[in-house]
């Protein structure tokens, strides 16, 4: 099975990239956005450490009546605070991490294919270890401050900016990606590279259920994967964006 990350800045087009490869390549997303909202429901241990850490702070950060964390109210917060945004990250990766990992088996199980992992943070994250191709998806900045303020209207400017300010730049995250695509044109054109590039990505059907009949043979490619991507690639500008694969082709 192949795992493919794929991660780009807010509102760069991943969910549309996932969405695309979810209802017309029939392919299993697992959404760490989805993911992160879950691990923070009431009750839950992260739930827990946040209201702890941050509510002192932010009186209104818990609703009164479901209990639900107020994500706006934590959002503006810790994305005008770099200190407090790293404490929210301790907290929340490593549950997240853990339930992406779980998902990845499951989809294994399954004989997927493929399986995207959409994570914003897929290098801050390091999820990209276990991942044979990571994709990123990035568009101009004007284009996706635009596009951010057009779907998230209750976010002011300033909001938005701060958001993508406390991103990995596009620069580090083209340079630790194999595969780049430009979001700039139309979501048909989007859509026309998402399709090509799956058509070049895709295993073999045989490959996968070899994988999974034979466990030895599935956890020898895992782990060449995974010791490739933390040996021989840590933030090594040496992978190659898919149009300079096409060019050399
Ligand atoms: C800060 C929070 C409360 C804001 O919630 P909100 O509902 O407004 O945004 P949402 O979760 O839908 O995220 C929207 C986008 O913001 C960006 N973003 C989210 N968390 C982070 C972060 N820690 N650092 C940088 N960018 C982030 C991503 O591009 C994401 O796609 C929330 O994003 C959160 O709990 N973040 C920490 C968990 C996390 O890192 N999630 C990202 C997946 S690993
Ligand atoms: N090519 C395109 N043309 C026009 N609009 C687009 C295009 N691609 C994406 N959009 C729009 O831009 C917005 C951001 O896209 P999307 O939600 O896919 O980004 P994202 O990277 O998943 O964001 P986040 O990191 O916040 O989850 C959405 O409203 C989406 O419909």
């Amino acid at each position: 099975m192949l795992i493919v990350g794929l991660t780009g800045g807010i509102a760069s087009g991943k969910s549309t990239v996932s969405k695309r490869l979810h209802e017309h390549h029939s392919l299993t997303i697992v959404d760490a956005d989805k993911i992160a909202k879950e691990i923070v429901e009431p009750g839950k241990p992260a739930y827990n450490k946040i209201v702890s850490h941050f509510q002192p702070n932010l009186p209104n950060l818990v609703d009164p009546e479901t209990k639900a964390l107020n994500r706006p109210v934590l959002g503006k917060y810790v994305f005008e605070n770099k200190s407090e945004l790293q404490v929210l990250n301790s907290i929340t990766h490593p549950a997240v991490r853990r339930q992406m990992i779980w998902e990845i088996i499951k989809s294994w199980f399954s004989f997927d294919k493929m399986v995207i992992l959409d994570v914003p943070l897929l290098f801050e994250a390091k999820l990209d270890e276990f991942c044979g191709v990571n994709v990123c998806v990035i568009c101009d900045g004007e284009l996706q401050l635009e596009r951010l303020m057009a779907r998230n209207p209750e976010l002011s400017a300033e909001d938005c900016k701060n958001r993508i300010k406390n991103q990995m730049s596009n620069e580090v995250k083209i340079s630790k990606s194999d595969v780049v695509i430009e979001n700039n044109s139309t979501r048909e054109k989007l859509y026309e590279e998402v399709d090509k590039i799956v058509k070049q990505l895709m295993p073999s059907t045989f490959w996968s259920y070899f994988e999974v009949l034979i466990p030895p043979v599935g956890l020898a490619s895992a782990l060449i994967v995974y010791l490739r991507n933390t040996l021989f690639k840590k933030g090594v500008s040496s992978t190659v964006p898919i149009a300079k694969l096409q060019k050399t082709a």
